[in-house]
């Protein structure tokens, strides 16, 4: 099989950077990697990871998702203008109460996560669909399908990646091209850190006292135990994505979490919508304490079980 030249999107940390290390280093030399970054001043820790494949299995190059032209001059400088995999990786998070976002700030986020997408398409897409050839695979979300408390707006953009996906899908068939949704839980990388620290900072004092105390107290305060017990790895998450970049029929949709699919399982239970609401609703504020023990008891099991595997003893 030839190989297939990938671009990556957002690859200066977390997912991107794990996807584009791990494809590049693949015993077979199955892909080169363009792996890409919106600042080039940060390609340090790709460089690293990447060791000997630099500069051979791996090309860094520049692209902003924001920016029409530096897609068109990324894709231009790739010989032949070949792309066979689009990891459309980059994206941003943004949680607390509406109230206390701006409009700019929301913008900002559907212009990455969502535009960023449609950007990359429309400058690559006609390729794909002239060879008749390609796959598309988008770093999606859990947040793709189900909506979470004060994260009103990034999972609007992540909704609007889904649906503009599901609808060019059909087209895609047609033109024998693949679409794949990946949707990761928590994973643990920047964007968490980032989040978290921007929750931590905000001013909430748009915002009636009811709500910035349920953000600080019951969101906020949670945040971190959700991501030690639920949390992937990057890697992880950067095998998933292989492993579907590699089938020979990739499904449509893949989450990445099973200890998340439960809680996605609601969606589809109950076409009335209501069961996954009022699950989340009776969590949060009825269950909390038997939540956070259950969450405590994940992260526990999670410890010993990488503990045994560590000392050579593979978890039962
Ligand atoms: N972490 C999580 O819990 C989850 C993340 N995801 C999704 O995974 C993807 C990767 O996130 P993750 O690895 O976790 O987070 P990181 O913050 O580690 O990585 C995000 C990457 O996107 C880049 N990026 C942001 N804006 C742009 C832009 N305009 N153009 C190009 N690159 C840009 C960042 O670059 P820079 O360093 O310059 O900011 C960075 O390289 C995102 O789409 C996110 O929504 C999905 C589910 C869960
Ligand atoms: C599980 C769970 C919660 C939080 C989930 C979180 C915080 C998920 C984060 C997902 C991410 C970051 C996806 C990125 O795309 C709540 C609402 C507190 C209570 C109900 C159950």
């Amino acid at each position: 099989m030839a190989r297939r030249n990938v671009l990556i999107t957002g690859c200066s940390s977390g997912i991107g950077l794990a996807l584009a290390v791990k494809m590049a280093k693949d015993e077979q030399k199955r892909f080169k990697v363009y792996a890409t970054m919106r600042n080039l001043a940060k390609k340090e820790p790709l460089e690293e990871a990447a060791g000997r494949s630099l500069g051979k299995t791996l090309e860094i190059k520049q692209l902003d998702v924001c920016d029409e032209q530096s897609i068109k001059t990324c894709v231009n400088s790739i010989p032949d203008r070949r792309i066979d995999v689009l990891v459309s990786n980059a994206g941003m998070g943004l949680i607390g109460p509406i109230e206390c976002q701006t409009i700019d700030e929301m913008k900002t986020v559907m212009d990455t996560n969502f535009f960023g997408l449609v950007r990359l398409l429309k400058e690559i897409l006609p390729d794909m669909k002239r060879r008749k050839s390609g796959h598309i695979v988008i770093i999606s979300s859990v947040m793709g399908i189900q909506g979470i408390l004060f994260n009103d707006v990034y999972a609007a953009s992540k909704f609007a990646v889904e649906g503009f996906c599901e609808s060019l899908a059909i087209q895609a068939l047609k033109f024998k091209l693949q679409l794949s949704l990946i949707e990761p839980g928590p994973v643990v990388t920047e964007f968490e850190r980032k989040v978290f620290e921007d929750g931590m900072k905000m001013d909430l004092s748009a915002a009636d006292e009811e709500t910035a105390e349920m953000f600080t107290n019951i969101y906020l305060k949670n945040y971190k135990q959700i991501f030690q017990s639920l949390g992937q790895s990057a890697e992880d998450v950067a095998e998933h994505t292989v492993k579907i970049i590699l089938a020979e029929n990739p499904p449509f949709r893949h989450q990445t979490n099973t200890l998340y699919t439960p809680m996605t399982t609601l969606k589809y239970a109950d076409p009335n919508g209501d069961l996954p609401i009022d699950t989340f609703y009776k969590m949060v504020f009825h269950h909390d304490k038997i939540f956070s023990a259950s969450l405590n008891f994940i992260k526990l099991l999670r410890w010993r079980s990488r503990k045994s595997f560590d000392l050579g003893k593979p978890s039962q």
